[in-house]
């Protein structure tokens, strides 16, 4: 089984670290793919931000189509490009707050999102409306941590956000911390050991499902909305994404 994984920020070193922990729980024969597109922001921290990764989002799609993927995980916890990447994908496409919050529902009666900044806070909510978790999602705290800083070999941010987890389980009465960032996933291990609940990381969870889904032999349904998109033309910056 060949999985892709798209970081779809611009930053190598976050998707070496995504890539690493997408295969640390992979399953023995699953194949994992970890890229970014060459083209758009270095992080993604604002509405703008995820405008302008979606088109490399959607190249690596397209790409990953070419090549035979079986499978797709969008790691970035705004799950940039979901709804037109499952247009393109012949299998399974999840993002990593999907698959976040829906295996931190099984595992508590309500778990509290640690993400990045603050902007990007409302967009989490947003997301739990979508995916019908708003009922189990307790709280979206935020750390105040640019993205590229949890690059940073010996940053305080470790700290600061294992901090914040402690303030969720305490204050929220957080039965589950759900990390709000792919660039938190190499700090799993280490917060859960701080905070004494179980501490869920995107990339981690939707790298097994996409696995259990195609397992299944099951994909996204093409009946209707998740059709192929439209035969048309693209003009301009967009002439790759001409859709015979
Ligand atoms: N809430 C976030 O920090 N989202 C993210 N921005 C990125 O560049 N990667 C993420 O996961």
């Amino acid at each position: 089984m060949l999985i892709k994984v798209i970081n779809p920020n611009t930053t190598a070193s976050m998707t070496e670290k995504i890539g690493a922990c997408a295969t640390a729980v992979a399953a023995p024969g699953t194949v994992i793919q970890a890229v970014n597109p060459t083209m758009g922001p270095a992080s993604i921290e604002s509405h703008y931000d995820e405008a302008l990764a979606v088109p490399g989002l959607l190249e690596q799609i397209a790409l990953g189509e070419a090549e035979g993927v079986d499978g797709y995980v969008i790691a970035c916890f705004g799950d940039p490009g979901l709804d037109a990447a499952r247009e393109l994908a012949r299998g399974p496409v999840i993002g990593i707050a999907e698959a976040a919050m829906h295996t931190a529902s099984f595992l508590g009666r309500g778990f509290s999102v640690v993400t990045t900044l603050g902007r990007t806070a409302g967009r989490a909510w947003e997301l739990a409306h979508r995916y019908g978790m708003a009922g189990f999602c307790k709280n979206v705290r935020a750390c105040e941590i640019p993205v590229l800083d949890l690059e940073i070999p010996g940053s305080s941010a470790r700290e600061t956000i294992t901090q914040e987890c402690k303030r969720a389980v305490e204050d929220d009465q957080a039965d589950v911390i759900v990390l709000g960032c792919a660039g938190m996933a190499d700090l799993c291990r280490y917060i859960t050991d701080q905070v004494g609940v179980p501490v869920v990381d995107g990339v981690a969870a939707a790298t097994r499902t996409v696995e259990s889904l195609v397992a299944m032999g099951l994909a996204t349904s093409t009946r209707s909305e998740y059709a192929a998109p439209p035969v048309k033309q693209y003009v301009g910056l967009l002439d790759g994404f001409t859709v015979e």
